[in-house]
């Protein structure tokens, strides 16, 4: 395979899908490879589907290990459908969330353990994993009162979890952080929205400088 995955990841709010909009606006001019955007849950049609049942808030009774599985599923689709013929294609994909919001969302937030959520992914994905992940580093409060002044009575299932759920989450993205620093590389997401994008363009230099015409 030569395209390369690139993966953003973070707290709720954070300003994942803000940021690479901004950075879209003028990263394929200056990189050899087309680029295309996509996000998770999500991203083709049946994993769009899986999106909205998992989404829902009126799934109250939704198991955690439902909701665990049904991540894997549709990034098993996702994966197969659109990331892996775009990266056959030398094209860079950039993934509005991957794997790792499973293991800090349903490995640490819902309790069932990073090695656990790991291995369910491992066998949706043929274990692809990302070439480089930018980790948003924001306060779960900061990202959820972000997200309320933005939609305030249309929170989905997750985003409605407690502050605590997410304080939980976001200790779980900071032992992944640990468990692979350097594929994984912090953008201070608190920071001004052209900061934020500076920084982003500046790591992905660094770490793939192959890329850059
Ligand atoms: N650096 C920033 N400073 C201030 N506001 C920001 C910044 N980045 C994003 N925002 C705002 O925060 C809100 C949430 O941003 P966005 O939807 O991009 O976050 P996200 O990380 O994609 O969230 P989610 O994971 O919940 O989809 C938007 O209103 C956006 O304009
Ligand atoms: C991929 C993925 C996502 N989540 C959570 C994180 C968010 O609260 C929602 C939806 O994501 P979006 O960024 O608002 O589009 O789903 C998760 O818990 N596990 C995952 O694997």
């Amino acid at each position: 395979m030569s395209g390369y995955l690139i993966t953003f990841e973070g707290p709720d709010g954070a300003g994942k899908t803000t940021i690479i909009n901004e950075i879209m606006k003028t990263f394929p001019n200056e990189v050899k490879h087309p680029v295309i955007v996509t996000r998770e849950p999500g991203g083709s049609k049946i994993s769009e589907t899986i999106r909205d049942i998992i989404l829902d808030p009126n799934n109250k009774e939704m198991d955690d290990r439902t909701e665990a599985l049904l991540y894997a599923a549709q990034r098993g689709q996702h994966v197969n459908e659109v990331i892996r013929p775009a990266l056959k294609e030398n094209k860079i994909v950039f993934s509005d969330r991957y794997i790792d919001s499973s293991l800090a969302y349903q490995g640490v937030g819902r309790e069932l353990g990073i090695n656990e959520v790991q291995m369910i992914n491992d066998f949706a994905t043929d274990h692809l994993t990302p070439d480089l992940t930018l980790f948003f580093d924001i306060d779960p409060a900061q990202g959820l009162a972000r997200i309320e002044k933005l939609r305030p009575d249309n929170e989905d299932r997750l985003e409605q979890e407690k502050l605590a759920f997410h304080e939980k989450v976001y200790r779980g993205y900071q032992q992944i952080l640990k468990k692979y620093p350097d594929r994984i590389k912090v953008v201070d997401a608190s920071a001004p929205i052209s900061d934020v994008v500076e920084q982003s363009v500046k790591i992905i230099r660094k770490q793939l400088p192959e890329i850059f015409k």
